[in-house]
């Protein structure tokens, strides 16, 4: 089942336990428009590139339209789709006042020269500007974008319409970012795993963890689940995996690999399969980089009995129904990842009042966020009698279609 499929899935078994009316599920389910445009650009050799670029804008009754966006060689209609439709979720189990996008461009970033990247990132601007807007549609980053990106992106959108430092999230300090939005999303789940734990009597200091990913996302849950105590005994980025069972000396590893250093040359682990990293006996698994990577070839393999979704989506259906039979508790992306665009809504705030908030601020009002999501899920699971997954979407659903109803725009 493909990610969209997946995703709409969730929706409809989420609308059927609320009792949803059929008219308001089928008008929460389309999305709101849907972007594709050519971006063609001079290539550092004077030859011409060609790429495609996609916005989804899935839902606006709660707000602008937020989502991050994705450079990667598998950005398609079908993806984008599924990751606009959980922004929409995620923004309303954050209890943030906006609605769901996502966009991105189907490119290898890694291929591609910064000036290349740039020219890019300038003409898929140049064919959305008048779709997005602070009151609109706020765009951020996700896998294969950063801070810079924003940046181009602001530029460009500012040269047709004035500076609009609030028309992105996720951009330089400089340029008007928040301080706590680069770690935001690994801070978020470390946070969400606090809560998760505490649950059981347990806490991070004390178990063990295994972790995919090693960008923005993973890195800072790696450092700050290390920071807080726990024992990171695996690690795996697209270049290979690491395990050290006493524990890895996670920020030796950082700043091995800031100096240039590769995963493998790494002297303080030994080099394990990358297949192996998902099955490898842990207490808790955090996946932070794409999607799927949790299916029906390894999920009855998984050793984990927790695993916090870092990355969208994963875990795909399959995966998820026969790690339900077996137990493991599975904390969906829709909540776990959240703290990314909690920050962002920070961001924006902080722009429209032209007020900038100090970190220690920003990283208490995240974990306050981060603790009610928590106790609204599951406040949810119990009245519904359901998994966390379904109580994260309930709860999700319930707060747009409540939104959608009160504008009157249910047919
Ligand atoms: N950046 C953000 O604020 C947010 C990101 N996310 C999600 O978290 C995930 C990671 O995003 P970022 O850290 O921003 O991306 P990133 O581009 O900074 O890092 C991606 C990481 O995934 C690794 N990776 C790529 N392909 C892989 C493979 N086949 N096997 C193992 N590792 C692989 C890369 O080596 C890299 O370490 C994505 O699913 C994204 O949608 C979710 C919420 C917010
Ligand atoms: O920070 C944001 O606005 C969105 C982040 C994002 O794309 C995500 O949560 O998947």
């Amino acid at each position: 089942m493909n990610a969209l499929a997946a995703t709409s899935r969730n929706f409809r078994q989420a609308a059927r336990l609320l009792g949803l009316d059929s008219k308001i599920e089928k008008s929460l389910l389309i999305p709101l428009r849907e972007i594709k445009v050519e971006c063609t650009i001079p290539k550092d050799d004077g030859t011409l590139a060609t790429f495609v670029g996609f916005r989804v804008q899935h839902d606006n009754a709660r707000g602008p339209m937020k989502g991050g966006i994705r450079y990667h060689p598998e950005v398609d209609p079908n993806e984008v789709n599924a990751l606009a439709q959980l922004m929409t979720w995620k923004t309303a189990v954050a209890a943030v006042p906006y609605g769901g996008a996502k966009g991105g461009i189907g490119c290898s970033p890694g291929e591609l020269s910064r000036s290349e990247l740039e020219r890019l990132t300038r003409v898929f601007t140049q064919k959305i500007h008048d779709l997005i807007g602070i009151n609109t549609d706020v765009p951020a980053p996700d896998m294969g974008t950063n801070a810079q990106t924003m940046a181009w992106m602001l530029d460009e959108y500012s040269k047709f319409h004035g500076h609009s430092p609030a028309v992105v999230t996720g951009k330089p300090i400089d340029l008007g970012g928040s301080l706590g939005r680069d770690a935001a999303t690994g801070r978020g789940a470390m946070y969400a795993t606090e809560n998760l734990l505490a649950e059981y009597g347990e806490s991070i200091p004390g178990s063990t963890f295994v972790i995919q990913g090693l960008g923005n996302v993973g890195s800072w849950a790696a450092k700050l689940i290390h920071q807080k105590g726990g024992k990171v005994i695996a690690v795996g980025d697209v270049t290979g995996a690491l395990r050290n069972k006493s524990g890895i000396d996670i920020p030796a590893l950082m700043k091995h690999r800031d100096e240039g250093g590769s995963l493998k040359d790494f002297h303080g682990a030994e080099v394990i399969d990358v297949a192996e990293l998902l099955v490898h006996e842990c207490d808790v698994l955090v996946p932070c980089a794409l999607g799927g990577v949790l299916n029906r070839e390894n999920a009855a393999d998984v050793k984990a009995r927790i695993i916090i979704e870092g990355a969208n989506h994963p875990t795909d259906t399959e995966a998820d129904e026969i790690l339900d039979k077996k137990g493991v508790i599975v904390l969906p992306d829709i909540y776990a990842n959240s703290g990314g665009v909690i920050v962002s809504y920070f961001e924006w705030v902080q722009n429209i009042q032209g007020f900038m908030w100090d970190e220690e601020k920003v990283n208490m009002e995240l974990q306050r966020y981060m603790k009610s999501a928590f106790q609204h899920i599951k406040a949810m699971c119990k009245s519904q009698n359901c998994n966390l997954r379904m109580g994260a979407f309930s709860l999700g659903v319930n707060r747009v279609a409540r939104a959608t109803l009160l504008r009157g725009w249910e047919a």
